[in-house]
């Protein structure tokens, strides 16, 4: 088992000037104003509706290697856990800003996007679906009978979503565009005092490229002379080595903002983290000092490997909760372990501000 470090020996957490240097070396998206704009008339709008707000964070962040990039260094996500979770908030009243990996799953369209759901598997041969505006010349594509039941259930929710404009969806790519949107949505989310909620399962980078060592353009693995990318402060560079040419990569631990967001950007309101371990022997110790040392309320502690089957609350009162489903028999539907997750999240939720159920429609 390895050796778990002590709290001393942990990349410090963000402090002020931390973020301050990070956020002030680094391009914010270069849509973060108008988004910012969406955001506070989202949360205005369900305010107002005496609906709460959560922030779901999804998928993983990129870190590049090469300011134009080609090469970069992702984290594991399909973004299962956060984008089932969000409909589960819809589902409970909540209103959900989505802030995902572009081009990682999303609610609803989930169950038949990329290719382990493709959607044109769901459609059978060509015939008539309906009448009037429907049905176009020569018949329609027709949905097979079997999954017909399903596939409306999930239409009905996503259009309830969108025609109540509860569902905002906040691309991001790398873990810099992350971090700022993170940051905006916070300070916006601000104004609901204790009934903000974050839950935190987007699986955030800890080493990024720092500005001032990021090659301009892609490293060339050839000795191309003088080609860009040969500087050897780069943080990732080509160097030889005993078995040919190697990428040499350098990187600098990413600020821990997490204390920021708990301590400066949402300092009221309901934080909930989740910690990836691919190690049991070490996931509840990582729970509990994750919660030491960042202060917020609860920790949802998960193994890769049996992430979709059991996780572990681990909260500030030092409680700690297995939830697991059964894994689903040959040809039965698998309980999606965010249908217990979500529920539990917002009784406790509920606990934290006084127990008031919330606005459903
Ligand atoms: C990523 C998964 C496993 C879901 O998988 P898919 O269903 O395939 O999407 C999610 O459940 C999870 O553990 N997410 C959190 C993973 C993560 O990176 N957690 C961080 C802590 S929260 S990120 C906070 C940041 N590092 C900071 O401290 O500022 C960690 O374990 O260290």
């Amino acid at each position: 088992m390895s050796s778990t470090p002590s709290l001393e020996e942990l990349p410090p957490i963000a402090q002020p000037d931390d973020e301050l240097q990070y956020f002030e070396t680094h391009a914010p998206p270069a849509n973060i104003a108008q988004l910012s704009l969406e955001v506070r008339d989202f949360i205005a709008h369900h305010h107002a509706a005496h609906r709460r707000v959560v922030l779901v964070s999804s998928g993983g962040t990129t870190v590049p290697l090469e300011n134009q990039t080609v090469r970069f260094i992702d984290n594991f996500s399909a973004g299962t856990r956060g984008a089932t979770s969000a409909e589960y908030f819809l589902e409970a009243g909540y209103a959900v800003v989505f802030l995902h990996r572009q081009f990682s799953l999303l609610p609803y369209s989930r169950h038949y996007s990329h290719s382990t759901n493709c959607f044109l598997d769901y459609l059978s041969e060509w015939g008539r679906i309906g009448e009037g505006e429907d049905a176009a010349e020569g018949g329609d594509v027709v949905v097979k009978q079997k999954y017909r039941q399903q596939m409306l259930d999930v239409l009905r929710k996503y259009r309830r979503a969108k025609e109540n404009k509860t569902l905002l969806l906040l691309p991001y790519t790398t873990v810099t565009s992350y971090l700022f949107l993170l940051r905006e949505v916070a300070m916006r989310m601000q104004v609901l005092g204790s009934e903000g909620l974050f839950y935190l399962a987007a699986a955030v980078s800890d080493f990024f490229v720092p500005p001032d060592r990021m090659a301009e353009h892609k490293i060339q693995s050839g000795d191309i002379p003088g080609a860009a990318g040969e500087d050897n402060h780069a943080a990732a560079a080509v160097a030889p080595g005993p078995r040919g040419k190697k990428l040499v990569i350098d990187l600098d631990p990413v600020p821990k903002f997490l204390n920021r967001l708990v301590e400066g950007w949402a300092p009221n309101a309901m934080i909930i983290s989740f910690k990836l371990e691919t190690d049991s022997a070490i996931l509840l110790y990582k729970c509990r000092q994750a919660l030491e040392r960042y202060n917020h309320q609860l920790v949802i502690g998960n193994l890769l490997s049996t992430r979709k089957f059991e996780v572990v609350f681990v909260d500030n009162k030092k409680n700690e909760n297995w939830i697991r489903v059964p894994e689903a028999k040959e040809g039965e539907e698998q309980l999606e372990i965010e249908s217990l997750i979500v529920p539990e999240v917002v009784r406790r939720h509920n606990q934290s501000i006084g127990g008031a159920s919330i606005h459903r429609f």
